[in-house]
């Protein structure tokens, strides 16, 4: 091995240095999913019992030290069930940035193809009549899931997507309404879906659960999610755990282009996308 330079009997060679340049993107990406949610108590509660259980093992104290072991022992058990919704989101991250996430190694061209057939203008004109009567929406686009498992939750639709359906589910006296619908392969797949509600602290009290279950879902898949809320009759999309408020057609037609094809598209009123952009 070629050893770059040595600080005292430490040697320093590339793998080294790639190594800790590797163990810092980690840790980084571990600050940026834990931040804001209370996983980070968590992580910083285990941290400090394993710091404990160094130093009372240290001091020799014995049964201190048998007791804390045994916790230990179970730590990384613990941390793989506490710490589930984080896991998920982080093994999305490595799956979504690596090369074979994407379509064209699978030869799987047709899927992205398929998937920018989808017409957005039912979405946009069914959010601006909801928004305007202060009606209530949660609908979901599903990406690399389908999203089975939520589908599931609900009422299995399987229908052609038309604003009209969409209006009519959304009714406040159609017995759809309640909860969300998912969106996958260019169908209505499902309605009445119950999506997992958001954990994080720092979400404003001014969004209620319809907001947190979209946060939710989208903290642990790559779904965007479209919120029209009963209140505000304010519409907002989500992803990532982020939400983008209080959006005007245009707005929304733009960032789901971006967001479900990942195109670059700039924004039709540019600078107020900073102030109604709320990261939670
Ligand atoms: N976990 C969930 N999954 C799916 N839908 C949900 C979930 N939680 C709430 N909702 C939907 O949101 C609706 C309203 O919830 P809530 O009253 O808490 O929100 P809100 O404060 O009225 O929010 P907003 O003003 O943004 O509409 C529920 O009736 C239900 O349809």
């Amino acid at each position: 091995m070629i050893f770059l330079f040595s600080i005292g009997f430490l040697e320093i060679g590339w793998t080294e240095i790639i190594d800790i340049l590797l163990v810092t993107a980690l840790l980084y990406q571990l600050y940026k999913l834990l931040t804001g949610s209370v996983a980070l108590k968590i992580f910083l509660g285990l941290l400090s019992v394993y710091l404990l259980y160094l130093v009372v093992r240290a001091a020799g104290m014995e049964l201190l030290t048998i007791i804390l072991g045994q916790f230990m022992g179970v730590g990384v058990l613990a941390a793989i069930i506490l710490f589930q919704p984080e896991i998920r989101r982080f093994l999305l991250l490595i799956g979504k940035t690596t090369s074979l996430n994407h379509d064209r190694f699978w030869g799987f061209a047709w899927r992205r193809e398929q998937s920018e057939k989808l017409s957005l203008t039912p979405f946009i004109e069914a959010a601006k009549s909801l928004a305007g009567k202060n009606t209530g929406a949660l609908i979901v686009f599903a990406k690399s899931s389908e999203l089975k498992y939520y589908a599931e939750s609900g009422d299995l639709i399987d229908a052609v997507i038309s604003k009209r359906l969409l209006l009519s589910i959304f009714n406040k006296h159609s017995p759809l309404h309640d909860g969300a619908v998912i969106i996958s392969g260019n169908r209505i797949k499902a309605a009445r879906c119950i999506l997992p509600v958001s954990e994080n602290q720092e979400i404003p009290a001014s969004m209620g659960l319809r907001h947190r279950a979209a946060i939710g879902l989208t903290e642990i898949t790559d779904s965007i999610v479209l919120v029209v809320s009963e209140e505000t009759g304010q519409i907002a999309l989500v992803r990532n755990g982020e939400a983008y408020r209080n959006l005007s057609s245009a707005d929304l037609r733009v960032k789901l282009n971006q967001f479900l094809f990942d195109t670059d598209q700039k924004p039709a009123v540019a600078p107020s996308e900073k102030p109604v952009s709320t990261t939670v």
